[in-house]
């Protein structure tokens, strides 16, 4: 039963309103004592980064979390940020099973725009709340060491330059900084056993980093309102998907959906409990999937 309805009616509006406040607050209760001191890897694509607003919520969400004893780690995407300064450059680029191809040169320009422009513009908007964030790749400290990866394309194996996988994790630098009360935000290059430089896919990294750092939750923002059964049928979208029916579903999906729904099945399959992709290009969607009771988007986990 709502505050309002419980024989309130003739309170004056402005209470009315401070009743409903306070009723979103109560409904978090659960969710806080649920996740308090747990990590949670939020994934920020490149394609939900429309606009300063929304980066700048996006940045508020992350210090929200912190303040409720949260642990955010931030991973963030640039997929049309390295599109567009690759084309600048003109250096041609295409995508094969939802992988850029890369070349040495490429590598270099993905470089460049994830870690000095994408990943410094979040680390001082996280900055403008105080001292929280800090930037770094997965070079740094050997987050992640990279090894070669292929494409599936219709179930051929095909070549995509430099572009890595996660061959493993070494979580203790982001240990630390979560340790400090920091928020990690980390930009996906990393190097291979030779020093070679790789570009992984965010949605990659993050499931990898999540599973390494034993977190609660992967959330994925994106710029759908979550995985649709029939994309691009807006009726079909899916609340929950199992592991099973995910992993059954995965040689049909698209483009970008490809790694995407890899990485959450990959994470749930490695020991986090829930993976969610939702809709970045809405407000707060972060904050709307930890801390209410229906959540938003599509949520994997292994069936019960
Ligand atoms: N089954 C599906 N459900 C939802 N989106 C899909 C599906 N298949 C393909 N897509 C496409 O995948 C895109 C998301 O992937 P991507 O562009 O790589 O996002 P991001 O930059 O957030 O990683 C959506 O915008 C949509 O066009
Ligand atoms: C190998 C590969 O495709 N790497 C991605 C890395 C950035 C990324 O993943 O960005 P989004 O999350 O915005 O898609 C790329 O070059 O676009």
């Amino acid at each position: 039963m709502s505050f309002a309805d419980n024989g309130l009616d003739d309170l004056a509006p402005n209470l009315k309103s401070a009743l409903g406040k306070a009723e979103t607050l109560i409904e978090a209760l659960p969710w806080l004592q649920r996740f308090t001191g747990s990590i949670v890897v939020v994934k920020y694509g490149g394609n939900a980064m429309i606009n300063p607003e929304l980066q700048a919520a996006f940045a508020a969400d992350m210090v929200f979390l912190h303040y409720v004893g949260i642990k955010p780690v931030v991973v963030h995407g640039g997929g049309p940020q390295i599109s567009s300064m690759l084309a600048k450059l003109d250096i041609a680029s295409e995508f094969k099973g939802g992988l850029r191809v890369t070349t040495p040169e490429a590598a270099d320009v993905v470089r460049m725009v994830l870690v000095g422009q994408v990943g410094r513009q979040l680390v001082g908007l996280i900055n403008n709340h105080g001292p929280f964030a800090v930037g770094m790749s997965g070079e740094d400290a050997r987050l992640f060491t990279a090894k070669r990866r292929w494409a599936d394309v219709d179930g051929e194996r095909v070549d995509v330059g430099r572009v890595g996988d996660v061959a493993s994790v070494n979580t203790a630098a982001v240990d630390d900084l979560i340790a400090a009360g920091r928020i990690p935000v980390v930009s996906t290059v990393a190097l291979d056993h030779d020093g070679i430089l790789y570009n992984l896919n965010a949605d990659t990294a993050a499931a990898a980093l999540a599973e390494a750092l034993g977190a609660q939750k992967l959330i994925v923002l994106t710029d759908v309102e979550g995985l649709y059964e029939n994309w691009p049928d807006k009726d079909s979208l899916l609340r929950q998907v199992s592991t099973d029916r995910l992993a059954e579903m995965l040689p049909s999906l698209q483009a970008g959906m490809v790694p995407k729904m890899e990485a959450c099945l990959r994470a749930v399959k490695g020991g986090v409990p829930q993976a969610h992709v939702i809709d970045g290009r809405v407000p707060h969607s972060t904050l709307l999937e930890v801390f209410t009771s229906e959540g938003v988007g599509t949520m994997v986990q292994e069936a019960k």
